[in-house]
């Protein structure tokens, strides 16, 4: 079926327009009619056509065409994406290719045949919907890429090295990527470096956090809707696997989908294709996909809540990221990124941290990860008067799990020893110097007891 669109006639010839508004309206969308040009701007504005009909002589016998192309000016330089059609007379075929040399995109004769009109109609009208489309696509493309500014990945632990290293391996790839790891370890940031050192580095990167649109939007969000497709559909919008299209779509959160939204995935990714609500047909999709999550997927498809399927299409390479209670002195090298940027936001100068506020931080367990580590410092940074930061500045909440290595009942010295010691190097990510700190003795000393105990 064609596409119905909004017309706007202007002709000074009050016949003219009766009759083309009588065989336009079965046809189109909605019909304006004026005789006087005067009052495009006016019409531009309020009306907003898909095409505009304009007559080329408006004094009456005026036949230069002169005025038509006057107008045809002023509204391209209203919009100059206009579509207008200019209406000549059966024998002026010159003017009518001056005129399209002038910006207008067709002409049509008068007297008009129906046909032919129509059809000139038809595709003016699909072709300003379409310019309007990938206006709206091109202008949320450059909004994505722009807001992509990346930080740097900070962490020099073993575990962090892993994960950095796995990334520039992976730059020549088009895999889907399933990262894993707790709240706020960083995934988010790993899944925009993967796309920063990706093929699809300068194309977009749509993000849908899973785990925070209700149920009842996901369709819509994720596929897209047609004008008219409910009550709240003004207007088309394209979902953001299509904005995505051609670059990378991230989706976060992906334990939180429903089984029956799982399906509608899992049937979009293999097709690789999507049907807007409200429309018939569909729409190539050709994404790379990154996903990412903090729960047990295997446990969910164990239990019956996470598909099988869609788990084996997204997780062709999985990436582990360590919490950070696992990443030594990565605490150290963040705390200190974090304070500097806060220096820089909040005008302060604090040079560092002392020794005891560097234990402190190493020694608790960081639940929030990276994320908390980020909050503590920069209250730290708002608050301190110090110089240089110290212990007092980190308001860190006692923790439920905390005191479990050492529970009340344990008096054995040998068990208490080797728990102290197995949790500094967990700690420490398994640095010895830094897990000899922590434990107050010398890394000599540690190595006797690592030995000793059978560690
Ligand atoms: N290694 C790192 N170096 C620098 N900044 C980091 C690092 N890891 C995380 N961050 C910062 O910590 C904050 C939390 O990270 P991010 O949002 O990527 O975590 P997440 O795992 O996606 O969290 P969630 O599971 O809650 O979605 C962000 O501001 C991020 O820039």
């Amino acid at each position: 079926m064609e596409e119905k669109g909004k017309i706007l006639i202007i002709d000074d010839n009050e016949d003219v327009l009766f009759a083309l508004n009588l065989l336009l309206e079965p046809y189109m969308e909605k019909i304006k009619v004026t005789t006087q040009p005067t009052r495009i701007k006016h019409f531009m504005e309020t009306f907003q056509p898909d095409v505009i009909l304009l007559d080329m002589n408006f004094c009456r016998d005026a036949i230069s065409g002169q005025e038509g192309f006057d107008y045809l000016e002023e509204i391209l330089s209203i919009d100059p994406k206009a579509i207008v059609i200019f209406m000549t007379a059966y024998s002026d075929t010159e003017k009518a290719v001056r005129a399209i040399k002038a910006g207008a995109t067709d002409f049509i004769s008068k007297p008009w045949e129906k046909e032919k009109l129509l059809a000139t109609l038809f595709s003016a009208v699909k072709l300003s919907k379409s310019r309007k489309e990938v206006d709206r696509l091109q202008e949320q493309v450059t909004a994505l890429r722009n807001d992509a500014s990346l930080p740097e990945l900070i962490g020099e632990s073993p575990a962090m090295r892993q994960v950095k290293d796995t990334i520039f391996r992976l730059s020549d790839t088009d895999a889907n990527i399933l990262i894993l790891g707790e709240n706020g370890t960083g995934k988010d940031l790993v899944a925009r470096m993967l796309k920063h050192f990706s093929p699809h580095a300068t194309e977009a990167f749509v993000t849908i956090d899973l785990g925070s649109i209700p149920e009842q939007l996901f369709e819509s969000e994720l596929f897209g809707y047609e004008k008219g497709a409910f009550t709240d559909a003004h207007k088309s919008k394209p979902g953001r696997m299509e904005m995505a299209s051609g670059g990378t779509l991230f989706l976060d959160e992906i334990g939180n989908l429903s089984l029956p939204m799982q399906a509608k995935l899992l049937t979009a990714l293999e097709k690789r294709q999507i049907v807007r609500l409200g429309a018939v047909e569909p729409v190539h999709i050709d994404v790379r996909l990154i996903c990412a999550t903090n729960a047990q997927l295997p446990d969910k498809v164990h239990e019956g809540s996470f598909r099988q399927d869609l788990l084996y299409r997204i997780n062709t390479i999985e990436l582990h990221i360590p919490p950070l209670r696992e990443r030594g002195e990565d605490i150290i090298l963040l705390a200190q990124h974090f304070l500097d940027t806060y220096n820089r936001k909040y005008h302060k100068s604090i040079t560092g941290l002392n020794r005891e506020a560097r234990n402190k931080l190493l020694k608790y367990a960081w639940p929030g990860n990276v994320r908390e580590l980020q909050h503590i410092l920069e209250r730290a940074v708002i608050l301190s008067e110090n110089h240089i930061l110290r212990p007092e500045d980190f308001l860190l909440p006692k923790q439920k799990g905390q005191a479990r290595d050492f529970d009340d009942e344990e008096l054995n010295l040998e068990k208490l020893e080797r728990r102290a010691i197995e949790r500094a190097l967990r700690q420490s990510g398994g640095n010895y110097s830094l897990a000899a700190e922590m434990l107050g003795i010398t890394r000599f000393a540690l190595y006797r007891k690592i030995d000793k105990l059978n560690l």
